[in-house]
């Protein structure tokens, strides 16, 4: 690869992932502390927030303006649906009001902001603009606003996670995960209180640090970990980017296994049999959203896996930007037939076999892999 191919690409991912996490920031605060609801049920009965509208809507804006409307093609999970019902007015306005509020500190992360507010057709259509399906060719922004939108709610972790696939494959991902502080002290309070943290406001911001913002561009063995900025300074890019490389623990007795939070998600008891039979003996850390793949990738935990139940088709938004960020910091990912995940064949990972391995190196991924041949005639899944 071209050592300066997607350079500017990357610096603005990166950058619009800055404005997001704000946002961000900003919404779940309101959320926690005036109890604002604003949270609504799509029809699959996932929650749907101020902040995951917002976010399409900033960043959707955001990269059309800088690369041009045309050029831009965004898969990205949210629709115009849900504020476009009668009684949503409320949730259209807060998401107008969000949006302009982010838009207008556009230049604290060295990027331009609008000369006027948006209006709120041009918000609509900043969302309904990221309705790529993606697929084999061309480029195309993959963008999950808020990964893990129940963690967002709960006051707990989440992610926006923004990545760029050329010719199906993925070049770069960004994971902005704005409650994962830049020092790893949280996986500790984590195993003492055993239970997710239920309410950010309850901890004061020094005990968690400020969040983070991970990087990788493909094929540069790479991945690169931000601070996200605090109060009234600016982004200086690259903004004492510090590397980072995964575990290197491969003995499966000292290995941490992280895994989604709610047992809808991922089968908890077949994770737990195989995490049993290759011989790991520590509590599974259970976190919202894709900062599993940061904590992978940043060596606070070795493994991480995902089954869901069957007939469930993972999306590629849940995965883009994780999956480069654990490979360039030494990580592997794949399903559990062993096979690389294929962001190629449009918005679902189609032909994933059954479910996803992330490890922090091959010893421990050679031996899961195994345990899934050696279990799965047994597991009912
Ligand atoms: N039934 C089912 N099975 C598997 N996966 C599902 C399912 N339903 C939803 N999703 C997708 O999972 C994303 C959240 O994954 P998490 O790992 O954060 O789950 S958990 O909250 O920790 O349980 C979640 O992402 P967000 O919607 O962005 O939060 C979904 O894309
Ligand atoms: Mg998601």
């Amino acid at each position: 690869m071209e050592k300066d191919k997607y350079t500017k690409e990357l610096e603005v991912a990166v950058r619009v992932v800055h404005v997001a996490c704000d946002l961000c920031g900003r919404v779940q605060e309101r959320l926690l502390s005036a109890n604002i609801d604003h949270v609504v049920s799509k029809d699959d009965d996932s929650p749907v927030t101020v902040a995951d509208l917002s976010v399409q809507a900033t960043i959707s804006w955001l990269l059309s303006r800088i690369f041009g409307g045309q050029n831009v093609s965004i898969v990205a999970e949210e629709d115009t649906e849900i504020i476009s019902k009668d009684d949503s007015a409320g949730l259209l306005a807060a998401v107008v009001d969000t949006v302009n509020h982010s838009l207008a500190s556009a230049p604290k992360y060295g990027l331009q902001r609008p000369e006027t507010p948006l209006r709120t057709a041009e918000v609509l259509e900043a969302i309904s603009h990221c309705n790529s399906t993606g697929g084999p060719s061309g480029r195309h922004w993959v963008l999950d606003p808020v990964d893990g939108t129940l963690g967002f709610v709960r006051g707990d972790q989440y992610a926006v996670a923004l990545a760029l696939v050329e010719d199906g494959k993925v070049v770069f991902g960004v994971l902005g995960c704005p409650n994962y502080p830049v020092k790893t002290e949280w996986l500790n309070y984590h195993h003492q209180h055993d239970e997710t943290r239920s309410n950010l406001s309850s901890t004061t911001p020094d005990a968690w640090g400020k969040g983070c913002v991970l990087y990788a561009r493909k094929g540069s063995g790479e991945a690169w970990l931000q601070p996200l900025i605090a109060g009234d300074k600016m982004l200086e890019w690259p903004n004492c980017a510090r590397l980072i490389q995964v575990s290197s623990v491969d003995d499966p007795a000292l290995a941490t296994l992280c895994e989604p939070v709610e047992r809808a998600n991922s089968n908890h008891s077949f994770t737990a049999g195989l995490a049993h039979s290759v011989g790991l003996r520590k509590q599974p850390l259970r976190v919202h959203s894709m900062v599993k793949y940061a904590a992978i990738a940043r060596g606070d935990a070795e493994i991480f896996m995902k089954f869901a139940r069957s007939g469930y088709k993972e999306k590629i938004w849940d995965h883009a930007a994780g999956v480069v960020i654990v490979e360039e910091a030494g990580g592997m990912v794949t399903d559990a037939g062993g096979r690389r995940l294929d962001f190629s064949k449009g918005m679902y990972l189609e032909g994933l076999d059954r479910g996803i391995i992330a490890c922090s190196g091959l010893t421990l991924h050679d031996k899961l892999i195994s345990a899934v041949y050696a279990s799965w005639d047994s597991s009912n899944l």
